[in-house]
C-alpha cells in the first residue's frame, strides 16, 4: 500500500483571465439549471445544487439514473472550450461535453463520488473550471483512505488526469462560512450516441 501517493491532478491557479470569467459569468445568469430529484432506496432527494449539461449533439448522459439531452453550448461558453483545445490540446482536443454545477452558498455541495460513468471515455482527463466563490475540494484514495484537499477560485483549472477516477474519489463539502454562489465546470469526453444505442 502506498502510503504517500498524491491524487493525479494538475491545479492551474488563475487559469482563465478575470474579463473571460466576467463574460462567463454574465452568460451563466441565463443557463436553464434545473434541480434534479434522485431516487435513493425507494426515496427521492433533491441533489442539494442545481445544474445543466451542454454539448455536441447526441452526446446525452445519464446521471443518478435520470437521461439528460444534449443542450446546444452558449456562445461564451463554447469560446471557453475553444481556449482549452489551444491552450491544453493534449488534455482538451476531445472534449464534447461539460456538466454545470451551480451551488448557491456553503450549504450546497457535493457527496462522495468517481466520474466513472460508462458514458465517459476511458481514461480521459476531466477539466474542472470554477467561477465565484472558492470552494475545498477533496479528493480521497479509495483504499488508502488518504485524503487531499484543493482549494478552488475564481478562474482555477484542475486538471484530473486520466485513471484517476479509478482510484480516487471526489466531493465539494458544505462549508458553513461561505455565503456567496460558486459554478463549476467539468469538461468532459463522452462516448457520442452512448444511449441511441438503448432508445
Ligand atoms: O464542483 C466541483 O468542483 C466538483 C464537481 C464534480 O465533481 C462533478 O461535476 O462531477
Ligand atoms: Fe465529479
Amino acid at each position: 500500500m502506498t502510503q504517500h501517493e498524491s491524487p493525479p491532478v494538475t491545479l492551474i491557479k488563475q487559469f482563465l483571465p478575470p474579463k473571460l470569467c466576467q463574460l462567463l459569468w454574465q452568460e451563466s445568469q441565463n443557463y436553464p439549471l434545473e434541480k434534479i430529484v434522485i431516487q435513493v432506496f425507494g426515496k427521492y432527494h433533491p441533489i442539494p445544487r442545481t445544474q445543466v449539461w451542454f454539448a455536441d449533439s447526441g452526446c446525452d448522459y445519464k446521471y443518478s439514473g435520470s437521461l439528460i439531452r444534449a443542450l446546444p453550448w452558449p456562445q461564451e461558453l463554447a469560446k471557453i472550450r475553444l481556449l482549452l483545445t489551444q491552450k491544453l490540446p493534449e488534455y482538451a482536443t476531445h472534449i464534447n461535453g461539460v456538466l454545470v454545477n451551480h451551488y448557491v452558498d456553503g450549504q450546497d455541495c457535493m457527496g462522495w463520488h468517481s466520474d466513472n460513468e460508462p458514458e465517459i471515455v476511458k481514461d480521459s482527463a476531466i477539466l474542472s473550471l470554477t467561477l465565484g466563490a472558492a470552494r475545498d475540494f477533496v479528493v480521497r484514495h479509495k483504499v488508502t483512505k488518504q485524503k487531499f484537499n484543493y482549494l478552488l477560485a475564481e478562474g482555477d483549472l484542475l486538471i484530473m488526469h486520466g485513471g484517476m477516477q479509478q482510484a480516487w474519489e471526489h466531493a465539494l463539502p458544505k462549508r458553513a462560512r461561505v455565503n456567496s454562489p460558486r459554478l463549476n465546470y467539468t469538461f468532459r469526453h463522452i462516448k457520442p450516441d452512448f444511449y441511441q444505442k438503448f432508445n
